[in-house]
């Protein structure tokens, strides 16, 4: 099967054979010719399996073929739940649609909104965006809505969880009620399916593989090791495997942080990406890490859905996610697009019962590998242990996927465990504003790190300066992959990739190894700029207190 043959236009054809694509993967195949219908579509494929491609071509297609209602409005709108798939989506926009007139546009808060406000002005055709900086720019009135005529949720499941479903709410009442309404995941849980329904005009179902199921390309492996000991023996797999790229998920971003400090202590590259962090940070840990530069990311959820990091060879739970969707889109991160991939979990005693959750959610025991001989310096296991208060057990989806509200913590002003139609009373509401979450003892709000809008995200980036977890200058060269000669991790100075594979990919990927059917010019390396971590945008500080009020008043409005 060809592209054309799904009936798709020249241009369109020609962009994806620039990329290297031969044939439609199963979920292209279905989607293009159910989009390019005009129909509303709920789709679900396993992760790296090309559903950004599966929704942009046809979108791209239809948005050519008809008419512009009024000229230089926005006509098609792309949601997703952080920034940084938002810049990858566009970027895919942008490389499919090569070819086309049409002008394509990102948008996410942690940067400046005035370069966002001149873009609008001079007009766009397709939006992509986060929810939280579009309801800053509708609250601004710099952005209209009414003529969009194909909405798209990407990672659908979670724009319609508790974190978002208020602010997408709000999106859906300023659209034309005419209009049509993608939905793509890898995972829906049956809850979520039956909201989306709700929202949708008798919508096509795509299917590709059984829903929520983790991809074959990955092998997923169990390593049961009590908390303290875990970071000893992931330093210890790393350093005796070579890996030479790996992102590792914590639960918190107090942990994130601390762990990247620790392997980097430790003469492991290493860098946190959460939401805690700068724009600038946060774009420069994942471009860092996408072109093989940096060794290891740790990462809160906040990286776990859509990212594409090509050919990313370790992903590693250091602690289980609380929500098991979050573990099939976390080991996600690997064995995409036909290479494989391995999956590591580190899980204590207490974590066992996440682990029976992720195995029922997924349908499949996750195998349980022998832990080897490794060092644990004198002391380590009467370290404090810090971790931030785990979730109470037993409540959510636990056993009974199908049935039970999504375990995910509440997002600043609701409360956990209430869901869009079980709100509280409205003086409730009142007295818990979003930003009278709880905090845990880490100080860490108890909510999931997203891009789900946040009070000031519109404000652009304040650094406050202090060490990056890395450290800064004397990167070393990525480390090598294990049976990879020639590229060992600590050699200074190495070539990140060799010239055989040296390539580029969309989102700035750059592939240091060989890719089937996947093509593209290098990326020039993204300049490195010097900001540290930051606080939060808009949490301290009066400007912060001022904007919690404006979001809380909006709130309180809606
Ligand atoms: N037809 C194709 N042939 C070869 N490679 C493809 C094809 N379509 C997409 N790809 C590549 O597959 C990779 C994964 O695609 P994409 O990011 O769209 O996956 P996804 O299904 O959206 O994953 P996730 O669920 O994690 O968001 C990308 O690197 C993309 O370039």
């Amino acid at each position: 099967m060809s592209f054309a043959s799904l009936g798709l236009i020249e241009p369109l054809v020609r962009a994806v054979a620039e990329r290297g694509y031969t044939t439609p993967t199963p979920i292209q195949a279905q989607a293009i010719p159910a989009v390019l219908n005009g129909g509303d579509l709920m789709a679900a494929a396993q992760t790296g399996t090309g559903k950004t491609a599966g929704f942009t071509l046809p979108l791209l297609q239809r948005l050519t073929e008809t008419p512009a209602r009024k000229k230089g409005a926005i006509r098609a709108l792309v949601l997703t739940p952080t920034r940084e798939l938002a810049a990858q989506v566009e970027e895919s926009v942008r490389l499919y649609g090569a070819h086309l007139p049409i002008r394509s546009y990102v948008m996410f808060g942690g940067v400046s909104i005035n370069p966002q406000i001149d873009a609008l002005r001079r007009g766009v055709d397709l939006l992509v965006a986060t929810p939280g900086r579009l309801l800053d720019h509708v609250q601004q009135k710099t952005l209209d809505l009414s003529n969009v005529e194909i909405l798209v949720l990407d990672e659908a499941d979670r724009m319609l969880d508790m974190g978002f479903i208020r602010d997408i709410r709000k999106v859906l009442a300023l659209l034309p009620k005419q209009r049509q309404n993608l939905l793509f995941s890898a995972t829906f849980s049956d809850e979520i399916k039956a909201l989306a329904d709700g929202l949708l005009n008798k919508p096509q179902m795509i299917e590709v593989a059984r829903r929520n199921t983790t991809t074959e390309m990955v092998t997923q492996r169990v390593m049961q090791v009590d908390q303290k000991a875990k970071r000893h023996l992931l330093a210890h797999l790393i350093k005796e495997k070579q890996w030479f790229q790996v992102l590792v998920f914590t639960r918190t971003k107090h942990g994130a942080n601390r762990l990247a400090e620790q392997l980097t202590k430790g003469g492991i590259n290493s860098m946190a990406i959460h939401g805690n962090k700068s724009q600038n940070a946060r774009t420069r840990a994942l471009a860092e890490f996408k072109s093989g530069d940096l060794q290891v990311l740790v990462a809160t959820d906040i990286a776990a859905r859509g990212l594409d990091i090509v050919e990313l060879p370790h992903v590693v739970n250091f602690e289980l996610p609380n929500v098991p969707e979050d573990y099939v889109h976390r080991i996600g991160r690997t064995g995409r697009a036909g290479a494989s991939g391995e999956a590591l979990s580190l899980v204590s005693p207490d974590e066992d019962k996440l682990l029976r959750d992720i195995e029922k959610f997924t349908k499949r025991t996750i195998e349980r590998a022998p832990v080897p001989a490794f060092d644990m310096p004198a002391g380590a296991a009467s370290e404090t242990d810090d971790r931030p208060p785990r979730q109470p057990q037993g409540r959510g989806r636990g056993g009974n996927a199908q049935s039970q509200p999504r375990r995910s913590a509440p997002r600043e002003g609701q409360r956990e465990g209430q869901r869009e139609g079980q709100r509280a009373p409205r003086d409730a509401q009142r007295s818990t504003p979003r930003d009278a979450a709880r905090p845990d003892h880490n100080g860490q709000r108890n909510v999931r790190d997203s891009d789900a809008p946040r009070n000031g995200e519109s404000r652009p980036a304040q650094p406050r300066r202090h060490a990056d977890a890395r450290g800064g200058e004397g990167r070393s060269a990525p480390a090598r992959r294990e049976g990879q000669p020639g590229r060992s991790p600590q050699r200074p100075g190495s070539p990140s990739r060799s010239p055989r594979n040296a390539r580029g990919e969309a989102n700035g990927n750059v592939a240091p190894r060989q890719r089937p059917e996947v093509n593209g010019n290098v990326q020039p390396k993204p300049a490195r700029d010097v900001d540290g971590n930051r606080a939060e945008p808009g949490r301290g500080g009066i400007k912060g207190v001022f904007a919690r009020g404006i979001r809380a008043l909006r709130d309180l409005a809606d």
